[in-house]
This record gives C-alpha cells, structure tokens and sequence, in this order.
C-alpha cells in the first residue's frame, strides 16, 4: 500500500498528515482515454460513456475509495481486448465531485494523482482491474542540470505565452502556482497544455526520469512555439491585408468628403445629373422635349442611384440628349460640284446621274429636303449602295444605311416602349444618334423584302417616317418626344417595285438602274474595280495588269449577270493570287490575259453565247425582265402524237405567265383555222398533245410579256419550221392577236445585247421606251420591228425561204 499526498498546495506542516481517504489502493479499475493522456497535477472534468464504465466508476466509488485508473488506447495494437490496447503507465485519478452519472454515461470532475505503472492484471469478468504501482517523482536532489532544464523549460514557456495568447491565461495561472522545486510537476502541467500528438505526450508521460522528461518536453515546447510562430506570421498577413483595405476605404470616402466640402467634386448622382444638364445647354430642344426631361431630371434626383429605376431614367436621359438636336451639317450647294462627284465615283449611269442632280438642285434651291424620296431599283451589284453613298457625298451629308429586308416587327423602325426591359429606340433615331446630325442621308436597304406579322406592319411604320406629311413629328416609341425628321434624304433601294406596299410606293420617286452591258462592265472594272481592289489586296499598278481582252473575257464568260458584283469577285480572286505568288515568289508581276486567264479563274461559267447553236421548229427566244436584271429566255414547244389534243405547260410558270400560254395557245389554234394552211397543219392541235416548256425550270417566273413567244413557238411547230436564230423578242398577246406593250424595255434590250442578239421585235407602244434609250445601250442592236399584231411576226421571223 502506498500513500500519496493528493494536496499540491498543501502547507510543509501538513505534509505528514494522512487521511484515510488519500490512500490509493493497490488494485484499482482502469478506464481507457482515447485522445491524450491526463497529466498528473491537474483538476479536471471528465466523461465516460458506455455501461461497462459506468459500472466500473461506482465500483471504484463504493469500492476503491474513488481511486481509479486511466490509460492512453494504443494506437495501432490488438483491438481485441483492451487491456492489449492500454499503455502500461497512465494516471491515478480521484473522483472529487460526481455531476451527473446515469446508466450508461458518467460526468465527473477528477483530480489526477500520480502516474502508475502497471504491475500485472487483476482477472475480473467484467472491468479491466489492474495492480498498478504509483510512481513518484524524485524531486528531493534538485541536481544542476535539473534545475538548468527548468529554468529552460521555463524561458520557452515565457516565450510561448507571448505567442499564444489562448495559452497565456492558462499558463499564467498554472505558474503562479507552483514552484521550481517541483520541476515534474511543473512540467506535468506544461505537457497537459501543449498541443502535441496523443503519442508524444504519452511518452513524456512515461519519462520517469527528470532530466530526460525535461529534455523531451523541450522538444515539444519548442515545436509548439514554431507552430504559434508561424500561426502568428499568417495571422499578421492576414491582418495586414485587411488592414489595408480597410484604411483604403477609410481614406477614400474621407476624401470624398472633403472634397464634397470643399466643393472640388460632386457625389456619382450629382455629378450624373449636372453632365445631362451641361449637354442640354449644348442642344436646341423643343419646348416639349425640354419640358420631359426636365420632369425625368427632377425624378433623376429623388431617385436611389443603385435602383433599377434610375438607371432606366439615367438611360433615357442619356440617349435623349445624345441625339443631335439642332444639328445640321451644311449642305454642299455647287451643282457643278455634285456633279463631279458623282462621275467621279461611278461610270455611266448617265440618266441616273441626271435625275439625282434633279433632286440635289431642288432640294439646294427650297434649301429642305422636304418630300424627296428615292427609290434606287435594280438588279444586285449595280450600285444602288454606292450611289446612294455618293449622293450623301455629293450633298455633304453623313451617310447610314441599314436593311429593312426581312423586317417584321414595328418597333424596329419605331422602338420599344421604355416600359420593357432593355428597351430601344427605332432604327431611325439611331441612325440619327449614329450619325450625330439632323440631316443625313439614310438609306433603306430591301425595301421590296420588309415583311409583315402580328408584331405590327413595319410598312405602315415606315410610311410614318418617310411620308413628308407625318414625318414633321415623328414619335419613338421609346423616346415619346416628337423629332423632325423631315430634312433627312431617305432614299430605299429594292430589286423589284411589284412587293413594295403600294402606299409607300407612291410616295417615292423611281429611279432605276437597268443594269451594263458588257462594254460599261469592261469599263467600270479598268476605271473602278481593279484599282480598288488592287489598293485593297495591298498591290501596286507594277504588280499586276489585267489585259483588256482578259476583262471582257471575265465579263463575258464568269461574270454575266446584270451587276457588277461577281465581276468584281473575280477581280478579287485574281488579286488574291497574285499575292499568294508574290509571297511565293518575292517581287514577281502578274500579267493576267485571255490566254493565261483559265489559270485564274479555272474554266468559264459560261462557254456559249446562247443555249441553242442550232435553230429547231419549235424554239424562240424571248426577253424578260427579273428582279435579277433583264434575261434572254428561251421558249420551247414539242408535240406528242396522240388520240386527244391537249396542251401542258412545264418551267415554273406563274399564274399570269400560265394565262398568258393558254392565250397563245387558242390563239394560234384559231388563227391557223382561220387562214389558209396545208392540211397536216390544220389538223395539228387536233392530233396533238403539246408540251410547252420554259428552261432554267427552277427559277420560277411569271408576267405576261412572253406571250408573243410562246405563240410563235407554237406556231413554229404547228408548220415545223424554225424562227430566225438571231432575233429576240417580247410583247403581250391579246386573245384577238394584239400586240400590247410590256415594261422594263431598257432590261431586256441590255440583256439581248449580253448574248450577242442584233435584232428585236416589241410592241409598237413600246417605240418611244426604246427611243428615249441611251444611244450606249442600244449600239450594237442593228434593227428593231415595232409591230402590232401577231401577224407582223410572220414575215420577221420566218427565213426567207422558209416563208409561207
Ligand atoms: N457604275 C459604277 N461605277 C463604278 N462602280 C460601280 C458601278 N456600279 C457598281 N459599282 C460597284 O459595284 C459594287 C457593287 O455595288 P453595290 O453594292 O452598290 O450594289 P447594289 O446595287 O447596292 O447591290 P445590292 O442590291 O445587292 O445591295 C460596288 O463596289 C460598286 O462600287
């Protein structure tokens, strides 16, 4: 049996008294600690879980005087039972207050006593019961080196109290309470303390020896102050960053202020509203206008600047006053300059020309626009765009153009009302923004593809800008204050007026570029495409010559549609390849000629003049007008032997084209009854089923203007004999054999001089269309027959020999 003094504090008097109470008895029940062992020296509250130690602590209330044993679980030993799992040293402790203990959980505050070493295991069927032998401290001979150790272990604990400052109060405490001459104890109490892995501490548990306790606590401690070391550095990084960004903060709002006192800077929201207020001085704004922004200011001031609302206002007020009230550019108004400009940018167009000088010379001597509307019409690639780029120079005007082609919903001309969200004006107020005057030149692309659905008509939106009545005062949607816009030059391009809504057609003035024919073409690439395109693929006029031949080769066999467009696409690729051979070859000059030209451009698209080379009862040619420009087309007829006469009609043919067959169709039937003929012809459209077609039989085509041609071709086959090869005609039949007039004369006249036809035949109507032509379009035409009915035809086209 062993005594031991359970008192720390106890006075030296005291020291030889013994209660009965303090004697630890030799056996004792040992209950595991799973997370660090318990130091002896220290009060502390403790809780075992599970019924089996709860059992085993009133045991060792009733039983062992309230002495009993803890040991550190090992870590990695047989977990079978747990005295195979307990380290052999741990603590004696004494329960000194029970504050809760039930079935199965016990809340107890204890004071460990001393270590113990166990000595052997007690069987007992139900608590793992060992002897154990407490073990001392040998603090009677304070050696040299002990009291060393101390006074070091003690110069870290200072050093670690100013690191930690969660330990400080603890630490401070314990060593107001102990004295050196117990240095184990006072390292017992410094170990409980430390934070080091459950191991390391079990093992200075285990150090008996002083000096070796000592030094292994050493370690730890000095592990513990690089721990707060290092915990401090973070700690201080972290501070400082804060601290920054706090006195940053502080720093600026301080001289915000003191800049608001000293009137050197206004707050966001002042300084926002005094910015509009300064563009509204700079603006001519109507009364109402100034009257809205006015209210929208006063709002803009009550209002929160992070609420949603001001900024919807801010916006509205932003774009309001950036538009260019009051601002006019000042209109070029020498004639003879606008003149110049316009041959200087475009070639030909010599009508055109005129009639836009028509327009500039009014609009420079009412000094308004008031009223002009152009409509440029015309195939792709004849430069509408350009012309109307070059009126705007011509006038000295800003220039915007968008497409309306497409267009379906009304708030794209007119804007959406500022109640939605992300809200806009209509394309024309941006225009007007965009071009930062009150007088551009806007041009409206495809005005002949604008559509329509159930978000509004987009025509009749377009009607209110353009029309010069309504334009006066024209109201956006979202801007909801009137603006003129009747000093803008509008001017529309379409390829065909037949979609243009009938409203807004009426209130245009037609101009129309017909298309080239090959001379002008050959011309515009010389004077216009090539140098434009050479400047643009960064060449000189050393590097690259296109001959002429070459060009009215391009012209003639890959580029022969009404515009210039694909003209100029083949210029491109030329161009392109000669770059990529001056990147191959250094400085090498590219000669480009009829002969080399395939190396270009690969084979031609088109290697004929005309579809037949050889002429074939049945098989006339005609002209039409597409939105395209004006086309050759041929008619084709053939007969089928059959039973029953019939007539079928093949090649997209439209309504009006269909009614148009159906007409020369009975009409030729009739004429042929009603004028002496052989028998086999008369008989013909009786006997015969007859197929009439009109090649390219995708494209889908229409009007009525080929109706003398599908006659003759009927006619041609009825007799089987051919037409003339090199004649080309148009005209509109009537059921009794008139001839009537038919439109785009100018079209198709270029589009017969393409393939190389010399002779026409038209509607004597159409005489003064083709006399007022321009003597350049019809130059190579050698005769035209104005006639009047089918008859007329006859002798025309019929070879001599041929004719009847
Ligand atoms: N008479 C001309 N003189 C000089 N260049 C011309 C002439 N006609 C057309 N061009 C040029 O042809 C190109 C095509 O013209 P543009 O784009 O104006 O055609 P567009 O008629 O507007 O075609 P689209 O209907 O497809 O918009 C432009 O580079 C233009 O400069």
């Amino acid at each position: 049996m062993k005594e031991y003094d359970i008192n720390t504090n106890t006075d030296k008097d005291q020291q030889g008294l013994l209660l009965v109470s303090d004697i630890i008895p030799d056996n004792l029940n040992i209950l595991p600690l799973y997370n660090r062992p318990v130091f002896p020296g220290i009060t502390l509250p403790i809780t075992f879980n599970g019924q089996s130690h709860v059992e085993e602590i009133r045991y060792a209330i009733e039983k062992d005087g309230n002495f009993l044993g803890v040991s550190l679980v090992k870590n990695s030993d047989n977990p079978k039972h747990e005295t195979f799992r307990l380290h052999e040293t741990g603590s004696i402790l004494k329960i000194i207050k029970i504050i809760q203990i039930t079935d199965d959980s016990a809340h107890l505050i204890v004071q460990a006593i001393s270590r113990f070493k166990k000595v052997r295991e007690i069987h007992h069927p139900d608590f793992t019961r060992w002897t154990v032998t407490p073990v001392r401290d040998n603090e009677d001979e304070m050696s040299d080196s002990l009291k060393a150790y101390t006074l070091s272990v003690m110069t870290n604990v200072k050093e670690l109290i100013a690191l930690n400052p969660l330990m400080k109060e603890q630490l401070k405490m314990v060593l107001s309470q102990i004295s050196y001459d117990k240095p184990g104890l006072v390292m017992d109490l410094i170990a409980q303390m430390l934070s080091a892995e459950s191991s390391e501490l079990q093992e200075i548990l285990e150090t008996y020896d002083l000096n070796r306790r000592a030094e292994k606590l050493l370690l730890l401690l000095r592990k513990e102050i690089e721990l707060a070391q290092l915990q401090e550095k973070i700690q201080k990084q972290i501070d400082e960053k804060i601290n920054r960004q706090q006195k940053e903060f502080f720093l600026r709002e301080q001289l915000k202020a003191i800049k608001k006192e000293l009137g050197l800077e206004k707050d966001d929201k002042t300084a926002e509203i005094e910015k509009i207020e300064e563009k509204i001085k700079s603006l001519t704004l109507p009364a109402e206008a100034l009257q809205v922004v006015q209210e929208e200011l006063d709002k803009l001031r009550i209002l929160e600047p992070a609420s949603a609302e001001f900024h919807v206002t801010r916006t509205y007020l932003t774009t309001l006053t950036d538009l260019p009230w009051g601002f006019y550019s000042r209109d070029n108004l020498d004639i003879h300059k606008a003149r110049e400009i316009l041959d200087r940018e475009h070639f030909g167009l010599e009508d055109v020309k005129q009639r836009i000088l028509e327009v500039i010379s009014t609009i420079i001597k009412r000094g308004r626009v008031a009223g002009s509307i152009l409509c440029l019409v015309g195939p792709p690639g004849v430069g509408k765009t350009s012309v109307g780029r070059s009126i705007a120079n011509a006038l000295d005007r800003k220039f915007y153009r968008f497409s309306v082609g497409g267009m379906r919903d009304e708030a794209e001309i007119k804007g959406h009302r500022r109640t939605y969200i992300g809200a806009m004006p209509g394309k024309i107020i941006q225009s007007l923004k965009r071009t930062g005057t009150s007088n551009p030149v806007i041009m409206l692309d495809e005005i002949d593809k604008i559509g329509i659905s159930y978000q509004g008509d987009p025509a009749s939106a377009l009607l209110e800008v353009l029309d010069p009545e309504q334009n006066q005062s024209f109201l956006d949607h979202y801007l909801d204050v009137r603006y003129d816009l009747s000093n803008i030059l509008f001017i529309t391009t379409a390829n065909q007026l037949d979609t243009i809504p009938s409203p807004l057609l009426d209130r245009m003035e037609i101009i129309k570029l017909p298309g080239y024919i090959l001379e002008d073409k050959v011309e515009i690439a010389k004077k216009f495409l090539i140098p434009k395109q050479r400047k643009e693929h960064g060449l000189f006029t050393k590097d690259i010559s296109i001959s002429d031949g070459a060009i009215k080769r391009i012209a003639g066999q890959y580029a022969r549609e009404a515009g210039v467009r694909n003209l100029e696409n083949q210029i491109k690729k030329i161009m392109r390849q000669t770059t990529l051979l001056q990147a191959d070859k250094g400085n090498h000059k590219v000669q480009v000629n009829q002969k080399n030209l395939e190396e270009f451009l690969g084979k031609p698209i088109y290697k004929t003049e005309q579809l037949y080379t050889r002429q074939k009862p049945g098989i006339v040619l005609g002209l039409a007008w597409t939105p395209l420009g004006g086309t050759t087309l041929y008619v084709e007829a053939s007969s089928v032997m059959s039973k029953s006469a019939g007539f079928q009609q093949t090649g997209q043919l439209g309504k009006v084209m269909q009614e148009s067959s159906h007409i020369a169709y009975s009409y030729v039937r009739s004429y042929i009854d009603k004028h002496p003929h052989e028998k086999s012809v008369k008989n013909f459209f009786r006997e015969n089923h007859i197929h009439l077609h009109v090649p390219a039989g995708a494209t889908p085509k229409d009007g009525p203007s080929a109706g003398i041609t599908m006659a003759l071709a009927l006619y041609s086959l009825a007799l089987n004999k051919s037409v003339r090869r090199d004649i080309a005609m148009t005209g509109e039949l009537s059921l009794t054999g008139k001839i009537l007039p038919i439109g785009g004369v100018k079209e198709k006249t270029i589009a017969a001089r393409r393939v190389g036809i010399r002779e026409l035949i038209l509607p004597s109507d159409n005489r003064p269309d083709y006399e007022d032509l321009n003597p350049k379009i019809t130059e190579g035409i050698q005769k035209v027959h104005f006639v009047d009915y089918f008859e007329d035809l006859i002798p025309i086209t019929f070879p001599r020999s041929q004719k009847e």
